[in-house]
């Protein structure tokens, strides 16, 4: 559903992404592992269409079909939200601190849908029962929920508007593993039953691991590998993957093979 052709990012000086060329297909998952610094968030805005001046994009991203880089504003906005739901790590941005979230919601709904707002906040609820908050947090502002609480409601939103792929810019990073869990379960189980497609980003590769079937590696900015979990798993050739993985040994997180 997605097709990444030679996408890169610049500056007049420096080379910020190496051009890097990938698909999606339906119901298919795909991680990007990479350090602080890699290059992982300038990906991901440079698929969403993100970047502006100073910064330059080069090569395409194709959506069904469709060169992102041709649309106007207004349809790149239709897109992102119905075609391409972003969950950034930290959501604080996505909500207005000043107004209650199921309000936020249900305006974003009806920006992308044409519904009632009755229908709406309907929309918007089960949303948030999906991740497994209340009724009653539909009329908190934000800063009446725990940080758990805030990244739980930022991933109601994005479902809300029923996207088809995913990008997920670490979304569980420095969460408690409950909200970890209720999240990447989430994840898993739209893309079992309804065949959501997801870009999983993270630096922690025992999520990555569980969460996707091919996996790409970024090291200051460049792909230095990619293949398949089992067999980058099993017979890592770059340094920085090996050093992932030793420093999950290490960390005893997970017996790995080449051990
Ligand atoms: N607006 C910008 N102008 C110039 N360089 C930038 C800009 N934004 C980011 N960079 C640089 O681009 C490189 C990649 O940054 P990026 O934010 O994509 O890394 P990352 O892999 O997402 O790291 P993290 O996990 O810490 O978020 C870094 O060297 C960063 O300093």
């Amino acid at each position: 559903m997605i097709e990444v052709n030679n996408l890169a990012v610049k500056t007049e000086t420096q080379m910020l992404l190496e051009p890097l060329s990938f698909c999606i297909q339906k119901g298919e998952s795909i991680g990007v592992l990479g350090e602080s610094g890699a290059g992982k968030t300038m990906l991901t805005m440079a698929l969403l269409q993100l970047l502006s001046s100073p910064l330059q994009v080069e090569g395409s991203v194709i959506v069904h079909d469709q060169d992102l880089s041709v649309l106007s504003n207004e349809q790149l906005r239709s897109v992102r939200g119905n075609t391409l739901g972003y969950v950034p790590q930290n959501v604080q941005a996505i909500f207005d601190p000043y107004r209650k979230i199921g309000v936020q919601m249900v305006e974003t709904i009806r920006a992308h849908e044409r519904t009632t707002k009755r229908e709406a906040k309907r929309t918007a609820m089960a949303s948030l029962r999906e991740v497994q908050l209340k009724d009653e947090h539909y009329h908190f502002f934000p800063f009446q929920l725990s940080g758990g609480m805030l990244q739980r409601a930022g991933m109601a939103l994005v479902f809300s508007l029923q996207p088809e792929l995913v990008i997920a810019d670490e979304p569980t990073t420095a969460l408690d593993k409950e909200t970890k869990t209720v999240i990447l379960e989430l994840l898993l189980r739209k893309q079992r039953e309804e065949g959501l497609s997801i870009l999983f980003v993270s630096h922690e590769i025992d999520v990555i691991k569980k969460m996707v079937t091919r996996i790409l590696v970024l090291e200051n900015g460049k792909c230095v590998e990619r293949g398949s979990v089992d067999q980058l798993m099993n017979e890592p050739s770059s340094d920085r993957l090996k050093s992932f993985l030793h420093y999950e040994v290490v960390l005893g997180r997970g017996t790995m093979k080449n051990d």
